[in-house]
This record gives C-alpha cells, structure tokens and sequence, in this order.
C-alpha cells in the first residue's frame, strides 16, 4: 500500500512521515509514503499554483494545470491508485471506514487543499472520492491527509506488535478505552485499584469491560449507535441496576 500527499506544503508531511509507529511502518516496508510538492508542477511565468476566482469574490483558488500534472505524475508510480480529495464536503472519515481502507489493494493519492479550494474541473475529472475529517473551519486539508493516514497505518498487518487482529474486529470498536494505570502504584496520594494488581486476569479483564462501558455510557453514549450493548455489557449493566436497587 502506497501513499502519495499532494500538498504545498510536504514538509509538514514528511515530518509526519518521521515519527513514531508511522516511521517505522516505512521503515519496515509495511507501507510507502511520499510527498508532491505541487508547486514542482507549476509550468507558468510566475510559478503561481493559485488565481483570483472567476465570478469575483475574494480568496484564491488553486489553479486547475499544476493540480492535473501532480495528480497525473502521482499516479504514474502505480497501477491502481484512488485520488482522494480532503475536504469539508468529504463523506466522514471514521473508523470503520479506516478498516476499510487499511484492507484495499489500492494505492492512495491525497490531494490537499488550500486558499479557498481547488479548482472544480480538477474535482470532476481526476478526484475519485472526497474524505472529511469532521465540521470545521481549516487553512489546508493536510492535516486531514495525516489524520486518515494515521488511523489507516496502523491498521495495515504488521504495523500494530501484539494482538492486532482485536483491532480490526469491528466488534471492539465503537467503545473507549478503560482507564489506564502504572507505577507508582500510589502518586499523589492516589492509589491503583486494587484488582489491577491483583495478578487476576478474569477479575482484571472484567473490571476493564466496566470501565470501557461506563466511561462510553458517560462520555460518548452515541458509540452504542453504531454498536449495541454486547450479551456481556447487558450482564454488567444488569448488575450496576440491581446495585443501584439495592
Ligand atoms: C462546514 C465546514 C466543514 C465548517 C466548512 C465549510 C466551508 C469551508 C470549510 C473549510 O474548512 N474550508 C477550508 C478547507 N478545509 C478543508 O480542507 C477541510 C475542512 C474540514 C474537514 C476536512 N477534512 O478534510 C479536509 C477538510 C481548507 C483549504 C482549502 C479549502 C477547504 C469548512
């Protein structure tokens, strides 16, 4: 899997690139990743990428000719790539839909936007999906790019160390994370619950079932939407209502 960022700025990418479990993945040969400057396409006198809109108004619009050639040097790299346009009339960038795109045997080209968006004949002709990260205002869609290509690589086999397979289970997803705790056991006068060190993995994995339930029943009852209460949850809540009963 290749990804290819059509920006104006790549070093903003390319720093992205050079960190952490994302480096390592392109260390690793897990995935490619590289950057256009989509300046290098702009052929005209002045080098200019962007130009007053027709129709008036103010802002720039990025110019329709270094867009194309990007794009099309882009995808010469590989024979079955998806131009992908960020924007804020993309369809919503989530995690299944990062599942989704870690499986594909296709190459991504992101195209990232700037002044006041790109041209629409380039949209027509080249983009064959719109991706947006969430509701609003940006100065450039590279952060996007880097966000969907966060949640995605560490999706892609061989990225994630450990039980990775749990992460693609749609089944865990939709819920927060349980609480997280390590040394000291106690900081600040604060202790660890005592079943998390007590060397008791059914008692453990149970208390961290409650905390993800709890913490997603509180902060974010709207994952439940995308995922209903599984037989278990309906067993610890079952209990949480007699206690509360009592
Ligand atoms: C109603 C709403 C969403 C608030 C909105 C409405 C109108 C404009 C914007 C906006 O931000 N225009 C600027 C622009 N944004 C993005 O690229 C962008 C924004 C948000 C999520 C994204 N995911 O990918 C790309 C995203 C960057 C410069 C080039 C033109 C696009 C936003």
């Amino acid at each position: 899997m290749k990804f290819t960022v059509l920006t104006l700025f790549p070093e903003m990418v390319d720093a992205f690139f050079s960190h952490g479990m994302i480096a390592r993945a392109i260390e690793n040969e897990l995935v490619k990743a590289s950057t256009v400057n989509i300046r290098d396409f702009a052929f005209n006198r002045h080098n200019s990428v962007d130009d007053r809109p027709y129709g008036g108004g103010c802002g720039m619009v990025m110019r329709p000719e270094p867009l194309f050639a990007a794009i099309h040097e882009a995808k010469r790299f590989s024979s079955d790539s998806r131009v992908i346009l960020m924007s804020p009339q993309g369809a919503p960038f989530d995690q299944a839909r990062a599942v989704d795109m870690a499986s594909s045997s296709q190459d991504f080209v992101f195209v990232c936007g700037r002044y006041e968006g790109i041209d629409e004949r380039v949209f027509l002709s080249c983009v064959d999906e719109e991706l947006s990260i969430g509701d609003y205002v940006m100065t450039g869609g590279e952060l996007a790019a880097m966000v969907i290509m966060d949640a995605v690589i560490r999706l892609v086999p061989g990225v994630l160390g450990g039980d990775a397979s749990a992460e693609l289970d749609s089944f865990r997803n939709n819920r927060l994370e349980h609480a997280h705790y390590t040394r000291p056991s106690v900081y600040n006068g604060m202790s660890v619950p005592d079943v998390l060190l007590s060397g008791n993995h059914e008692k453990i994995e149970k208390w961290r079932q409650s905390s993800s339930l709890k913490r997603t029943l509180l902060k974010r009852p709207d994952l439940f939407d995308k995922r209903p209460f599984s037989s278990e949850e309906k067993d610890i809540l079952k209990k949480w209502y007699h206690e509360m009963e009592q």
